[in-house]
């Protein structure tokens, strides 16, 4: 299998566990590293709509809690629609991108389109810092 039907099938995997009984749009969210460690996640509703936590967000709070500070390849998967990441999660994921990251955005049966981080995020915000 390759790397990236394997990432695929790693956010497929995940999308089962979505708790999504509110919009009833399950999705899943799986990133590599750049050492091809998969991190996964799922969206997490709630009552109070605002507290809901996207797919991508809860991949992305693992991998930082692994240890882990870069993405190299996203897979998001959900159902119908086309499932590209929101404006906030656009966010998150350029904080922890590589520089040549993409995002692919999948259904049930396979990936739909792909899309680097500029073309998501374009003028994305970002704030220079000391890494050592
Ligand atoms: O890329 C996306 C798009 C939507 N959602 C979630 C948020 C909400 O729970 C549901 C409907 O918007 O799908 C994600 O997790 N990721
Ligand atoms: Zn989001």
């Amino acid at each position: 299998m390759s790397d990236l039907n394997a990432l695929f099938e790693a956010a497929r995997a995940v999308r089962e566990h979505a708790y999504a009984p509110y919009s009833n749009f399950l999705v899943g969210a799986a990133l590599r590293t750049p050492d091809g460690t998969v991190f996964t996640g799922c969206n997490v509703e709630n009552a109070s709509y605002p507290v809901s936590v996207c797919a991508e967000g809860g991949a992305v709070s693992a991998m930082i809690a692994a240890g882990y500070r870069e993405i190299a390849e996203g897979v998001v998967v959900g159902d119908a629609a086309l499932c590209t990441p929101c404006g906030m999660c656009r966010q998150r994921l350029k904080e922890f991108g590589t520089d040549d990251l993409v995002v692919h955005v999948a259904d049930l049966k396979g990936i739909r389109r792909s899309f680097t981080m500029d073309e998501l995020l374009p003028a994305a915000f970002e704030l220079e810092y000391k890494k050592d």
